[in-house]
């Protein structure tokens, strides 16, 4: 039986409403919070910073999983573990020095994550995946909740779960974008651990029952 985690992107929740759809995922099957910091740099949007992000940890009761959508990550790496991230993903695309920014998350007692692009090829973590706890595979192009998964995610994963499997590493896979029952199932087949939903979750009528729907689906 496999253990999928469903993991809401705050992103998409109602900002006028946030402590309510904070509570609806606490209360739901959901295993994390994902949250999108966007610099407007690294991404053509700028999400929300340490102020909103805080006020978020105070009544968030599951797994933080900050996902940083910036440039220059290493600057911020403390500052994230202070405001309670347990999961900290930087991209591929903005580290220089990937393994040296991986170790200092770690020090900081946070899991390491690595995102990539849709352009970018699970090839490029060869040499680095023993040292990641979470890989992300971009499903869409990173800056917006809402758009269509790109189809060649599957091959990805595969790709990617095979690489694991070679350098006998413990890495999970994280999926993020465009999320939904339609397509959640067979990433999960492909080898994902973890799945990002955005709007499918907030924009649903019926939320819990959304989030319930996507772990039975995924976790038979
Ligand atoms: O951050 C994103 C892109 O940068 C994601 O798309 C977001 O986390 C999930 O939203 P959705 O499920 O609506 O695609």
């Amino acid at each position: 039986m496999r253990n999928t985690k469903i993991a809401p992107s705050i992103l998409a929740a109602d900002f006028a409403n946030l402590q309510r759809d904070i509570e609806m995922v606490n209360a739901s099957q959901a295993d994390w919070f994902h949250i999108d910091i966007m610099d407007g740099v690294f991404v053509p949007n700028i999400s929300f910073g340490m102020p909103v992000l805080d006020a978020i940890r105070k009544h968030a009761q599951k797994t933080i999983d900050v996902h940083l959508m910036i440039v220059d990550p290493d600057r911020y790496i403390k500052v994230f573990k202070d405001l309670g991230a347990n999961v900290l993903t930087v991209h591929y695309e903005a580290c220089t020095h990937l393994h040296r920014t991986l170790q200092a998350i770690k020090a900081e007692g946070m899991r390491a994550g690595v995102a990539l692009n849709p352009h970018t090829s699970v090839s490029l973590l060869e040499d680095v995946i023993q040292d990641i706890d979470l890989v992300c595979i971009m499903s869409v192009n990173p800056g917006f909740g809402g758009q269509s998964f790109i189809e060649n995610t599957y091959d990805k994963v595969k790709k990617l779960k095979q690489l694991i499997i070679e350098k006998g590493a413990s890495t999970i896979i994280e999926i993020d974008g465009g999320v939904t029952s339609g397509n959640a199932k067979q990433l999960v087949d492909a080898g994902a651990d973890v799945l990002v939903a955005g709007s499918f979750v907030f924009n649903a009528q019926d939320q819990l029952g959304t989030i319930a729907d996507l772990k039975k689906l995924t976790c038979s």
